[in-house]
This record gives C-alpha cells, sequence and structure tokens, in this order.
C-alpha cells in the first residue's frame, strides 16, 4: 500500500529556498500541440516563475469560448451524437443535461452529443493538465502503482480534506531500494496550495504563477521533492460512455464470447458498435426462480441506468422489446471476484491483505453512495463484486434479487436464497435495509480474507439461520497453516459489528468506507 504522508510531515519536506530565476512561457496558449504535447524545452530555459506575489492580470490570451480536450476517442452511437478522436479540441455548446453535453469540433464544425467523462476542460485551469485525475487518494495510489510505470510518475487531484478551497494533491510514484526487502514502490502526497493571487505552491518558499509552472519547475529538479517529477499518469482503461438512449437496439450488438451463466441466464461479451465493449446479461422474464413483470423489471432498471458512481458496475441500457431481455453493462475484465480469489490461491497467492483492505474499501465506497441514494442491494457478497484491471473491483447485481420467486426465500438446502449472507431479519422477516446490506458486507470481508471460501463452511443452510438467529457467529477465520491473514481489529472491530443482531447498532457505509480509508490510522487509535 502506498506510503501516504501526514500534513505535518509534507509541510516539513525539505523544500530548498529558490533561486532567482528567469520568467517561463506565458501561462495559457492557445494551440493544444503547445500546451499540452510540445516537448520540454532544454533545462535551461525551463526555469519556473518564481514570485512572491503573482501578477494579478488575466492571463495574456483569455478563451473566447469554453473548449474542452477529448480524454478518449468516441464513436458515435445513435444519431445526433459526435464522434472524436483523443486530443481533440470540441467547443461545448451546451452542458445543461448531466451526462451528454453538447459540443462542436473545432476542426470539422459538427455539432452533437459526447459523454461528459471523455472530456476534460481546455483553458489553461489545473483541472485542463493531462496529469488531472478526477480520483481520491487510494484512487491515484492504484493508478500509480500499476506495473510498467516508472518513478516519478504523477497526477494531480483534487484534495478531499480540503474539498472546499482550491486545493489540490500531487502524488508521485517512488521506488526504494531498502536493505532487507528490496525494491520497494509506494506512493508519496503533497498538497498543493493556492495564493490570493492564483499562483500555488508546495513549500511557501517557493510560489509559482500557475500549477503549469510548478509541475514544469519539478519535473526539472527534485528541489525538495521525494523525487523529481517525470512523466504524467497515462489513463490506462476508457471508461464506458454512459449511452444517450435507455432503451438499445439489440441489432447494435455482436454477441463475442459467453463469460458465465448466473440464476437469470447467460452473460455475453458483446461489442456496441465498433469500439466499445460491454456485457449483456440475458434475462427471461419468468421460470427458473424469475417472476418479472416488464414494467416492474424496466422501472427498476430506469433507477440503476441513473446511478453512477466509479465503484458500481455501470448499466449502460437494455433491450426489453422482446425475450430475453437484455441488460447491458459495463465490460470487467476480470470478471466475479469469487473465481478472482480462488485463482489467486492457485496462482500461489499475489493478493496482499493491503490489496484485500483496499478491495474492501472501493466496496465500502460503492455501497456508502447506493446507502446515500437510498438504493438497497439485497444480495452482496463476493460473487455479485466484479473485478476489472489491477484490483479495481466494483459493486454489481444490485437490485436484481427483487425479480426472484418468492418462494426463492426459503431457506433450503438447495434454494437460490443467499442465506449464508443475508442478515437474520432480512430472511426471517424479510425486512431489507441499508443494514441488512451491512451484514452481508461483513461476510464478504469474510469471503475475502478467506480467498473466496464459502462462508460457515461447517454448516448446511438449515443450521445456518437458526444458529445466527440464536447469536452464533462465524469465527475469525485467521489461520497461518491455510495462509490465512484476517487481524484482529478488522474481525473485532468490523466484521462482528456488522453482525449486530439490532440493526442500528451496524455501522454505516459511510462510517465503513471511512474505516477502510484510513484503516491503519483507524486501527492504531482504536488500541492507544
Ligand atoms: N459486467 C460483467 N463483466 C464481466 N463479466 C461479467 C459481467 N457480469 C457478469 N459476468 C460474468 O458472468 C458470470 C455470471 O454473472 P451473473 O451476474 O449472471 O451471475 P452470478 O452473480 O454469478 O450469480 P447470481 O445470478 O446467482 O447472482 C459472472 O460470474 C461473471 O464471471
Amino acid at each position: 500500500m502506498g506510503n501516504c504522508i501526514s500534513r505535518k510531515e509534507q509541510e516539513n519536506s525539505d523544500i530548498r529556498m529558490p533561486q532567482p530565476m528567469p520568467q517561463s512561457q506565458p501561462e495559457f496558449q492557445t494551440q493544444r500541440q503547445q500546451q499540452y504535447q510540445a516537448p520540454l524545452p532544454p533545462a535551461s530555459q525551463q526555469q519556473p516563475v518564481v514570485l512572491q506575489k503573482p501578477p494579478t492580470q488575466a492571463p495574456a490570451i483569455a478563451p473566447r469560448r469554453k473548449q474542452m480536450r477529448a480524454l478518449f476517442s468516441f464513436e458515435k452511437q445513435v444519431e445526433g451524437d459526435l464522434s472524436f478522436r483523443k486530443d481533440d479540441i470540441l467547443d461545448l455548446v451546451d452542458n445543461s443535461d448531466e451526462f451528454w453535453w453538447k459540443m462542436r469540433h473545432t476542426e470539422t464544425g459538427e455539432t452533437g452529443y459526447v459523454p461528459y467523462n471523455y472530456v476534460q476542460p481546455y483553458d489553461g485551469s489545473p483541472t485542463s493538465m493531462a496529469c488531472w485525475f478526477d480520483v481520491d487518494r487510494r484512487e491515484a495510489e492504484r493508478n500509480l502503482l500499476m506495473p510498467g510505470l516508472q518513478e516519478g510518475t504523477f497526477l494531480l487531484r483534487p484534495c478531499r480534506q480540503k474539498a472546499d478551497q482550491a486545493v489540490y494533491s500531487l502524488s508521485i510514484r517512488i521506488e526504494e531500494q531498502t536493505r532487507n526487502e528490496g525494491r520497494q514502490i509506494f506512493v508519496k502526497h503533497y498538497m498543493v496550495k493556492p495564493t490570493d493571487q492564483n499562483g500555488f505552491y508546495i513549500s511557501p518558499k517557493k510560489i509559482f504563477a500557475s500549477m503549469q509552472n510548478l509541475v514544469r519547475h519539478y519535473q526539472n529538479a527534485e528541489d525538495g521533492l521525494c523525487c523529481r517529477l517525470t512523466v504524467p499518469c497515462q489513463r490506462k482503461y476508457v471508461p464506458p460512455p454512459q449511452f444517450r438512449d435507455f432503451e438499445l437496439n439489440r441489432n447494435q450488438l455482436t454477441l463475442i464470447e459467453k463469460l458465465g451463466r448466473g440464476s437469470f441466464g447467460e452473460v455475453w461479451k458483446a461489442k456496441l458498435g465498433r469500439l466499445v465493449e460491454v456485457a449483456v446479461k440475458m434475462m427471461h422474464s419468468n421460470g427458473q426462480g424469475i417472476a418479472m413483470n416488464q414494467q416492474d423489471f424496466i422501472r427498476e432498471a430506469q433507477t440503476m441506468h441513473k446511478l453512477h458512481h466509479p465503484k458500481i458496475v455501470q448499466l449502460l441500457g437494455v433491450c426489453t422489446t422482446e425475450e430475453p431481455f437484455y441488460i447491458v453493462t459495463e465490460l470487467m475484465a476480470n470478471g466475479a471476484l469469487t473465481t478472482y480469489l480462488k485463482n489467486d490461491e492457485e496462482n500461489g497467492r499475489r493478493i496482499t491483505f493491503d490489496n484485500m483492505l483496499d478491495m474492501l474499501f472501493q466496496i465500502a465506497d460503492g455501497m456508502a453512495y447506493l446507502e446515500e441514494k437510498k438504493f438497497l442491494h439485497r444480495d452482496l457478497r463476493a460473487a455479485n463484486i466484479l473485478v476489472g484491471h489491477e484490483n479495481v473491483v466494483k459493486v454489481s447485481d444490485f437490485g436484481l434479487s427483487r425479480f426472484m420467486e418468492e418462494d426463492a426465500y426459503d431457506a433450503g438446502e438447495n434454494t437460490k436464497f443467499p442465506i449464508r449472507w443475508t442478515a437474520p431479519e432480512a430472511a426471517t422477516k424479510k425486512v431489507f435495509t441499508n443494514k441488512s446490506d451491512v451484514w452481508s458486507f461483513g461476510v464478504l470481508i469474510y469471503e475475502i480474507v478467506t480467498r473466496g471460501r464459502i462462508p460457515y463452511p461447517e454448516y448446511g443452510n438449515r443450521d445456518i439461520l437458526r444458529m445466527v438467529s440464536r447469536g452464533y457467529r462465524m469465527k475469525n477465520p485467521h489461520n497461518d497453516d491455510q495462509g490465512v491473514f484476517c487481524d484482529e481489529f478488522l474481525y473485532e472491530n468490523i466484521m462482528l459489528s456488522c453482525w449486530k443482531a439490532d440493526p442500528s447498532e451496524r455501522p454505516t457505509f459511510a462510517t465503513l468506507r471511512g474505516i477502510f480509508e484510513n484503516y491503519y490510522v483507524e486501527k492504531q487509535h482504536q488500541y492507544e
């Protein structure tokens, strides 16, 4: 896990006093080649503007209209969309819709809709820089710890602790040779603060007139940072575009490969148009334990379509004009977490305890979003968590269990009802709340730390409900002989609190997210 320095440590960083330096290039440039792709000038010409008082006048060339730069290529899906290539510059025409912005291509003059998360501002602000990522600390670390990146790879992101101010964090990949553990890779974070005159600084002794100048300076010289900045972090994975039409045309889908089968039917990898890879879940409205009224299904899917969070699998659209219905979602490269965890065992255990904590943070983050939206999952377990690249995990299949037939809730041996994951009040009285989801989250922790073991391994379905209702709880699965690590804090303070008999005594997902975000700090605090 990355090494996160505290603010105090950061402020104590050895950032040296500035030397007088010549002025650098103007801050705002209209040519994107100049601003984003120009090779750096020789080191001698790359000195930063070092100013005690940055100039208050406006940038040399003020933007005439709001322009955006394309982060990824996009191919139009339906009439009215606008196709573009990565790095194209687009004029913003109308952003009144949350997800689809009307834009004009600056080269072709064509106008159309583009997904809002495929573009970034192109106005010289920090959020328009190639190194800008709109992510939190953990996500920054995940991006920077990917294999194959060079030391000094960096990104700029909002500082969550100071969300109300224009404070940023600069996150940098560090590699260090240690005596015992060989080469260690971690991430350091520096707070970048604004001055009253639109300048920025890491150390108040060295102030820059713009974020671009600050970054350029630390690309040239370490100057008190833990290492010199090298290259901006690459955006490796293209986010799924939100389709404008909720009802998709199934003729536009090309099924490629069967990925698996669940209670609702088969799941296929498919292409929508030429560019976008998706997953298609095929569902029959009746039979095999499913009782689905088309109108209910569409209504539920419409609600799910409006949920957007980096840690929940995005529902992109549906095909409901004929059977089987299709649910089209974002494709997750590594499939279900259960299989991913079990394969890890076979592959010689590459997922560390820190990786597991990181997964738990991501899941708690996604669930905290659903909690905030007052949406119940009802079937939270490792089989319904999907894995993307590099241990990215997302919550999937939320809300779908509503379409299971009532008798599927009988706790028989062969039932589809996930009795091992379900809170007693939900299993016995059908009272599903965010707190019953929290119970399931506690069981999911067990699955993760044991790398996919079935919960309550020694008991059959019928016994579990009876025993749990009488107060039985799974023991701490920590067992050195079997290679299971689960520390006391995780078991006592988190798993057992998720399994409190009284739902109101269980933590919220927002609390759980906070605990996993700062796990070691929270743990230390607990034992002080
Ligand atoms: N979006 C996706 N991206 C990649 N693979 C997926 C995706 N959705 C499902 N899969 C694959 O298809 C399999 C079946 O998924 P599905 O959600 O239908 O069933 P399940 O969750 O395993 O079981 P159940 O339906 O009982 O909850 C998964 O195990 C996973 O491997």
